[in-house]
């Protein structure tokens, strides 16, 4: 609307030519100057009234794009496998929730909405323009195929430097991610100035990228510039002979130049942000990837009943690898009836905790079954399923909150009470009670004001008030004196009742109240059967206790 009441003031105030409409036409030149420029006044108005609105909603639509994408992303990425976590550096899915999230605004914000609005232009102009020149139209929207095809060669190489600048980025932070949670090592070995270098040739590879980068998008715009120079000077000669020769009045030339300097003020806003946009799509690109991963592990629809699971347990001709062509667990076959201890003894790497990993289903076997009172687990909702499985992993994973955060984790509607007798049957119970917080207290980062211990047996609290019919124990005392390792085994054997315990034990000597001892050698059962039977059968497990029982002996024998 804005170049018409200037139309109105060269064309009809200026050159007296009496406005074709009957109610304007016995205007006198001063008033219809008056009407003209109040038009001029209210159309800014209500123009500067609808800019606000549009920038308010761009920017809340655009950062509710954000957090909603975010949200995807965060809870697609808890659902996917560990074997995808274990796979994928933490740094690079950090960035892409933070930052790479954020480029669906840029998106939105600097490219679809421009976007749509120049279309909205070209439209409009073509229908608007059309009437008054045809060729000097035809001639002033032939600027978007000319900048189309003049700017093609440059596109491709802006989306691969965009692609190489978010990768530089994203391994920036990966580094940083690593570094910071091995500061421990990094100082233990003198490593500060070698991590040093790599962080700096990290951040001057992003750098570079960044600048390579810049560059293109530069000249990106700087092209684009030249070739709308040139079509305005274009437009602007033919109009202005098509004005002389009669055919236009300079009214409507200034029609003509208003409508190309909003058109080509968009498209130069477009093309010059063209490399934020392609970086943005990049981003996106990058969130996408991963939402569009597939669910490794396919729900089921099953529940366990109130009561909970019975817990007989078994595999079946069960085999499993994290990799290709390199088999962790070959044919496995156990059974195990409700209610039993089984430990899991064997060479380090043998395979143990990828055994009892199978049973929450953080990885799903290759071939065979696991199946828990005789239904395959892949049957029951993984919601239900590891709602019966209590488990104390290794590492001892504490979180920066309250000990009594800690230890209600898995169970957050626990009274104090509750979790006082959960810390008590662990043996951490008296440690906690003596902090001036007592279960206040906070935990340090990664629970670096803990020993190792007592993180151990804070996450054995965890599992006793979680009360599940399942219990996975994965070298439940392994950092322990043996002292404390007896208080607490007596604790767990009373917690272990009629339970379906799985304990993995490197310290043979735990394991002999097992109503099972299974041994596991590179990922096949060896040998099988109570303390009694394995010591008689004078096999794999005896040389192993033996061989430990001579070490300890050693060790205490002066
Ligand atoms: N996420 C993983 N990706 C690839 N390989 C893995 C992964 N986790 C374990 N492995 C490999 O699988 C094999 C068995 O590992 P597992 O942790 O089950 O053994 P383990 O008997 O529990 O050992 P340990 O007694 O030392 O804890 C090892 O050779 C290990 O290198």
């Amino acid at each position: 609307m804005k170049p018409w009441p200037f139309k109105v003031i060269i064309d009809n105030v200026l050159s007296k030519n009496p406005l074709p409409w009957q109610f304007v036409a016995s205007m006198s030149p001063q008033v219809l100057l008056l009407c003209s420029c109040v038009g001029i006044v209210l159309i800014y108005l209500l123009s500067a009234s609808f800019t606000l609105l549009n920038s308010y909603t761009t920017v809340q639509v655009g950062q509710r794009m954000v957090n909603d994408l975010r949200g995807d992303l965060y809870s697609h990425l808890q659902r996917l496998s560990l074997a995808l976590h274990g796979r994928w550096p933490t740094g690079d899915l950090l960035y892409r929730i933070i930052s790479d999230t954020y480029t669906i605004q840029t998106l939105s914000t600097s490219g679809f909405l421009p976007i749509l609005s120049a279309l909205v232009m070209v439209g409009g102009m073509f229908i608007i323009l059309l009437r008054l020149d045809a060729l000097l139209t035809l001639l002033a929207l032939s600027v978007c195929p000319a900048l189309l095809i003049l700017l093609s060669p440059l596109n491709v190489r802006i989306t691969s430097a965009a692609t190489h600048a978010r990768r530089q980025e994203s391994a920036v932070y990966s580094l940083v991610q690593t570094a910071m949670s091995s500061m421990r090592v990094i100082q233990a070995f003198t490593k500060e100035e070698e991590e040093y270098r790599k962080f700096m040739a990290a951040s001057q590879g992003s750098l570079d990228a960044n600048l390579h980068f810049y560059v293109l998008q530069t000249l990106y715009g700087a092209v684009s510039r030249v070739v709308i120079g040139v079509w305005g000077a274009l437009v602007i000669g033919v109009g202005a002979s098509h004005v002389l020769e009669g055919t236009l009045t300079v009214g409507e030339l200034v029609i003509f130049i208003s409508y190309l300097t909003f058109l080509l003020l968009s498209l130069s806003k477009i093309s010059e942000t063209w490399g934020l946009i392609k970086g943005a799509k990049v981003g996106v690109g990058r969130v996408f990837e991963i939402l569009e991963m597939e669910h490794a592990l396919k729900d089921g629809l099953r529940v366990f009943p109130s009561t909970g699971a019975k817990g007989e347990i078994a595999w079946r001709e069960v085999c499993f690898e994290y990799l290709p062509n390199q088999p962790v667990l070959k044919q496995i076959n156990l059974c195990v009836p409700a209610g039993k201890k089984v430990a899991i003894v064997g060479a380090t790497g043998g395979g143990k905790s990828t055994l009892v990993s199978l049973l929450p289903r953080f990885y799903d076997p290759q071939s065979g079954q696991v199946t828990i009172d005789g239904v395959d687990i892949r049957e029951f909702q993984l919601k239900s399923l590891r709602s019966q499985i209590a488990m104390v992993l290794q590492p001892p994973l504490v979180f920066p909150t309250t000990m009594r955060e800690n230890i209600a984790y898995g169970c957050p509607e626990a009274t104090l009470e509750e979790i006082i007798s959960a810390a008590q049957l662990a043996c951490i119970h008296d440690f906690i009670a003596q902090l001036p917080q007592g279960y206040y207290t906070v935990v340090g980062e990664q629970g670096a004001t803990l020993s190792e211990g007592q993180k151990q047996r804070l996450t054995i609290a965890r599992a006793i008030l979680r009360n599940a019919p399942i219990l996975i124990l994965d070298e439940p005392t392994s950092s322990m004196d043996t002292e404390t390792e007896a208080i607490l085994m007596e604790g767990l054997e009373r917690l272990m009742a009629g339970k379906t315990t799985f304990i993995i034990a490197h310290r043979l000597s735990t394991v002999r109240q097992a109503d099972q001892i299974v041994v596991l050698d590179a990922g096949e059962i060896v040998e099988q059967g109570t303390f009694t039977e394995l010591m008689r059968q004078s096999g794999a497990f005896a040389s192993l206790y033996r061989a430990q029982f001579r070490t300890q002996v050693g060790k205490t024998t002066p």
